[in-house]
């Protein structure tokens, strides 16, 4: 028997254990960070109503960025500001390694679409380490990153996360793991990357192993250029292949699109 497209994703992801993602899908690039901005303010509340603090982790990126601006202009209508700023652990997916003022830093992206405007206590603002500080080498910055995680995991090797945000790149890349690159096989919270095929080549990513620990991972994807590996990466292809198709949310993985970036998903 023949199922339709949609239900055979979810056979073919039932069948290797996956539970199926979510998938929303929003006309464009703009409607969509509007509509991921709303979904996080609800989301950040919802973490603080339960665990007084809530924990994210952010992604640079076209539409991760514009994402975080809209959640700034929330933040500024009084009447419907519902997160507790005060109270938000702020982590990163990945980091370019290079000076701390360079435009090509996702922290500073973040910083002034997000952070400034709505004032997130410094010491809740966990910024990956900049080329220009005081390590010498990514894998000195990895391996400080991996012990702040740590810091705060108490028993686990990294704290909660209640909703990791991933941009995807047309190959399929998140966060910094590429394909065929060493990082989609190491099993370490936090790894040094080298020879990036996106520049800057030199940065700081999460592995895998952090990634999937999250409750909710989101995937905000735009453009008719990421259509192929959205199809397969919500089939799971294999990590190594595209590394978007091997990250799983403990409660939930999201695909956040534009109706571009969905155009060669089979209709459900
Ligand atoms: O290099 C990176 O790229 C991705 C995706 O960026 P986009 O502009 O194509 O959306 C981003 O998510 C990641 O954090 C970043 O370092």
């Amino acid at each position: 028997m023949s199922l339709p497209p949609g239900e055979r994703i979810e056979a073919e992801l039932a069948s290797e254990g996956v539970p199926p993602p979510d998938i929303v899908i929003e006309p464009d690039a703009d409607r969509l960070a509007g509509a991921a901005a709303s979904a996080f303010v609800a989301r950040v509340a919802a973490a603080q109503a339960v665990h007084g603090v809530a924990s994210v982790v952010l992604t640079g990126g076209g539409v991760g960025t514009a994402m975080l601006e809209r959640v700034a202009d929330l933040a500024e209508e009084p009447e419907r500001e519902v997160v507790d700023w005060t109270a938000v652990e702020i982590w990163w997916g990945d980091e370019r390694f290079v000076p701390a003022d360079s435009d090509d830093r996702n922290e500073l992206g973040a910083r002034r679409a997000l952070l400034d405007r709505v004032g997130v206590p410094e010491e809740r603002v966990h910024a990956m380490p900049a080329a220009d500080g005081e390590f010498a080498t990514a894998e000195e910055a990895a391996h400080w990153y991996a012990a702040e995680l740590a810091e705060l995991g108490g028993d686990d090797e990294v704290p909660r996360f209640d909703v990791l945000l991933l941009g995807m790149g047309p190959e399929g890349h998140v966060a910094s793991i590429f394909p065929d690159s060493p990082a989609a096989q190491d099993d370490r919270p936090v790894v040094a990357v080298h020879d990036c095929p996106k520049p800057p080549p030199t940065r700081i990513s999460l592995g895998f192993s952090a990634i999937n620990s999250a409750e909710e991972i989101w995937l905000l994807v735009a453009g008719e250029g990421k259509a192929e590996a959205v199809a397969r990466g919500v089939r799971g292809a294999p990590g190594t292949e595209l590394p978007a198709g091997a990250v799983h949310g403990r409660r939930a993985t999201r695909w956040l699109l534009d109706a571009a970036a969905a155009s060669r998903l089979p209709e459900a």
